[in-house]
Parts: C-alpha cells; sequence; structure tokens
C-alpha cells in the first residue's frame, strides 16, 4: 500500500514547485534583458526575436512541468479513491485504525511508529483495564496455575536469572487444551496479567485481506508489533481454525499465511532476547498442524472440573454475592456433573436472578404495577433453592442442546 500522503502537504510542494520555476523565469528573462544592450554583433531583431524563443521554450516547459504533476497527483487520487470504493472493508479498516489509536494511548504506548499493517494489528490490543481476570478468580486449577506461574511466567519475567541457559528459558510457544468453557481464555489473561506483559488477542480476520500479498504483510506486522511492544503475549483462540493440519485442498494465500506465520515464529524462537509468547488455546488439539505443536512446547490440559473443583469454582462465583450462610457448595458440586466452569457461572446467574424474580413477584403482589418504584430494602438472600433451579435451568439447556445436535447429525 502507499504511503499517505496529504492533499495539504502534495498542494505546498506543488506551489513551491511553481514558485521554484517562476523564479528561475524571472532570473533567466532578468539576464536576456540585462544582455541585450552588450550584445553588438547581432542585429538587434534578431536578439529580440532569439529572447522570444527561449521565454516561449521556457513557458512551454513550465507548463508541461504542472500539467504532469497535475496530472500525476489526479492519477494519485484516482486510484487511491477508486481502491478505497472497491474495497468493501476499507471503513471497517479505517474504524480499526482508529481504534487501535486509542488503545495504544491507554497503553501509554509513546515515541512508538507503528505502519498501517501493524496499526490494523494493534486493534487486537486488549485494554488493560478490561483485563479484570487474576489467579484468584480462576476456581478448581490451582495445580495447573501453579506449573503455569513456575514454567511460564517466572523464566518470562526473570530472563536476567538464566542469561546462559538454553534449557531454561521462557517458552515462546503454550497451549491450552480442553472441553470449551473451561477456563483457557481467563488462565491466558491472567497470564499476560502476570507477566506484565501486553495481551494481542489476535482474531485471524483481521489477517484476512482479499488483496493478493496484503495477509502476508499482516501475518508479518503481527510479529513486528509483538516485538515493538514486548514484553507481550499473542493469544489465538481456536489455534486449530487457523493453524490446522495442511492439506492438499488448501488455498494457496492459506498456505503461504501459515509458513510465513511459522517462519516468524522461528524468529522469536531463535532469539533469546525477545519477550514475546505465543499462547495458542484449542478445544481440538488433535486438529493443529504437527510443525506447530513443535513449536509449543509447553502444553497444560484444562480439563472439566471434578466434583470438588465445581464446588469451589461456584463458591469463587458465589464471593461477593448476597448469599445465605449455610449453603453446601459440596453438594452442589454433585449436582452439577458434566458442568464446565461456563455452565457454572450460567446456573449461578440464573439463581441471581430467580431470587429477583421472586422478589419481583411478591413486590408486584403487594404494591401494584408501581412496585418499580417501591424502595428494595427487604430483598432475600440466594439460597440454596435458586442454586438448585439455576442448576436444573442449565442442565435442561445443555440436555436439549444436546438433543438437537444429535437430531441435526440424524437428519
Ligand atoms: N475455572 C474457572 N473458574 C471460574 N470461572 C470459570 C472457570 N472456567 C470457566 N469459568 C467461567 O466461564 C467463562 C468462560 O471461560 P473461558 O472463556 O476462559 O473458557 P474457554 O475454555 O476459553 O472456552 P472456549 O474454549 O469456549 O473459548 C469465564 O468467563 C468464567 O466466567
Amino acid at each position: 500500500m502507499a504511503a499517505p500522503v496529504s492533499l495539504d502537504l502534495l498542494k505546498e510542494r506543488f506551489f513551491e514547485l511553481i514558485e521554484f520555476v517562476k523564479s528561475k523565469l524571472d532570473v533567466e528573462v532578468n539576464a536576456d534583458t540585462n544582455l541585450l544592450p552588450n550584445i553588438t554583433s547581432q542585429p538587434s531583431h534578431q536578439i529580440a526575436a532569439e529572447a522570444v524563443t527561449r521565454r516561449e521554450l521556457i513557458a512551454k516547459l513550465v507548463s508541461t512541468l504542472i500539467g504532469t504533476t497535475a496530472s500525476i497527483g489526479l492519477t494519485y487520487f484516482l486510484v487511491k479513491f477508486l481502491t478505497n470504493a472497491l474495497d468493501p472493508t476499507h471503513k471497517e479498516k479505517q474504524k480499526a485504525r482508529e481504534r487501535a489509536e486509542n488503545m495504544l494511548k491507554k497503553l501509554g504506548v509513546k515515541d512508538v511508529k507503528l505502519s498501517d499493517y501493524e496499526l490494523c494489528i494493534a486493534a487486537n490490543l486488549v485494554d488493560p483495564l478490561s483485563m479484570t481476570v487474576s489467579w484468584d478468580d480462576i476456581g478448581g486449577l490451582e495445580d495447573t496455575v501453579e506449573q503455569i506461574q513456575d514454567t511460564v511466567i517466572f523464566p518470562f519475567r526473570r530472563r536476567d536469572l538464566f542469561p546462559h541457559s538454553n534449557l531454561v528459558q521462557a517458552p515462546k510457544g503454550v497451549l491450552l487444551y480442553g472441553p470449551p468453557g473451561c477456563g483457557k481464555t481467563m488462565i491466558a489473561k491472567a497470564t499476560a496479567k502476570a507477566a506484565g506483559a501486553r495481551f494481542i488477542n489476535l482474531q485471524i480476520s483481521s489477517l484476512v485481506d482479499k488483496w493478493y500479498g496484503e495477509s502476508q504483510k499482516r501475518a508479518e506486522a503481527v510479529f513486528s508489533l509483538a516485538l515493538k511492544l514486548q514484553p507481550s503475549i499473542i493469544f489465538i483462540d481456536e489455534i486449530d481454525s487457523f493453524l490446522r493440519s495442511r492439506t492438499g485442498n488448501d488455498h494457496e494465500a492459506t498456505l503461504m499465511i501459515k509458513t510465513q506465520f511459522m517462519s516468524f515464529w522461528d524468529g522469536l524462537i531463535t532469539d533469546p532476547s525477545c519477550q514475546v509468547m505465543i499462547m495458542g488455546a484449542t478445544n481440538r488439539p488433535q486438529d493443529v498442524d504437527a510443525a506447530i505443536l513443535r513449536r509449543m512446547p509447553c502444553t497444560f490440559k484444562i480439563g472439566m472440573p471434578g466434583r470438588l473443583q465445581r464446588a469451589g469454582i461456584i463458591s469463587l462465583i458465589m464471593e461477593g454475592e448476597q448469599v445465605e450462610e449455610n449453603i453446601d457448595f459440596y453438594k452442589l458440586g454433585d449436582l452439577t456433573e458434566g458442568f464446565s466452569g461456563s455452565d457454572l457461572k450460567e446456573a449461578c446467574r440464573m439463581a441471581a436472578l430467580n431470587r429477583v424474580h421472586s422478589y419481583v413477584s411478591e413486590a408486584r403482589r403487594t404494591y401494584g404495577e408501581n412496585y418499580c418504584d417501591q424502595v428494595a430494602t427487604d430483598m432475600r438472600q440466594i439460597n440454596l433453592q435458586d442454586l438448585e433451579f439455576g442448576i436444573n435451568k442449565i442442565r435442561i439447556s445443555k440436555q436439549t442442546m444436546t438433543d438437537s445436535v444429535s437430531n441435526i447429525q440424524l437428519d
């Protein structure tokens, strides 16, 4: 893509050029006139004719110059206009650029010059203020969290302790795998926060561009941006869909992006001083390209929570809510067999809403349709029945989902 040139700058240069040529012309004409009295060997009408021809020549040259400059400028703007008009994603790109500039301000990034491609990728940066997840918010995964702290975060933050070791290095690739909704994204964000790293939540759609060669440039920009903003973590959710095993049916452009991605990744691996890490998450590790898996030597399984883990997650989610004191979370752990972390969160949300719903029903009965204006001072706490209600709701909706999936498969 051509470097952006502002209209004002172009105008300024154009007028400068005209001024320059005009001044040259004045000098030439004055020189001609000054010469006239000294030239005695030529008849005066011949000298005058020569001066006129010379002036005409210069005038022609100037007009050609102006014409050429104007047509180059016009062609540039026409091509730019047509390219933008033909590109349906132009507005999106513009918005992404604006978003990225705002985000960089929030991140306090100054004096870092980013290319157009890097700005496009910078739209994937996560606002540090929205990264509220910390280790304390993750329930039931204490062992995994401890391993990540020791093997990933510690060497990432304290490279200085292992300057000559080839064996103890912060991994440049980490894979989190396991069923959906079990906390992989939470762990990735908490890792970035604990590592004091910038978090690029790479949306694969931001790499896709219909123009030939553009996608490769964006793939390169992912790495150059991460290096400019290091320490940084590039997070790729559902990495299997982007970097899946290569087959003969792959489109040539897709293959090129993957190959390029891997070669830039190798660049990170061979540079011991860089603080950039790629973290991938997948529900289908078996679909990830073997060459990619090799670049992610550090893998963590984030499985479905067991009974005790579920009890821990529910009690963590309910922390800070108005809950009755005598709730038996172990019992809730028993009742939630087959629930993921996100199912548990949803069940707790349903429980909290059930409490509001029963309050509203009661208030409507007492105060009529103006119940909304009555002050809520006597809302009861969330109790076991609310939680059982929420769990039941989620179980039914999970069952309905499973049934409809198996019906689709039968059809
Ligand atoms: N271990 C956990 N502790 C507390 N909350 C959890 C846990 N696991 C999941 N959750 C809840 O579920 C939500 C979804 O979790 P998350 O996005 O991290 O799952 P995921 O494994 O990345 O899912 P997916 O594979 O669908 O992207 C979280 O926002 C959180 O509310």
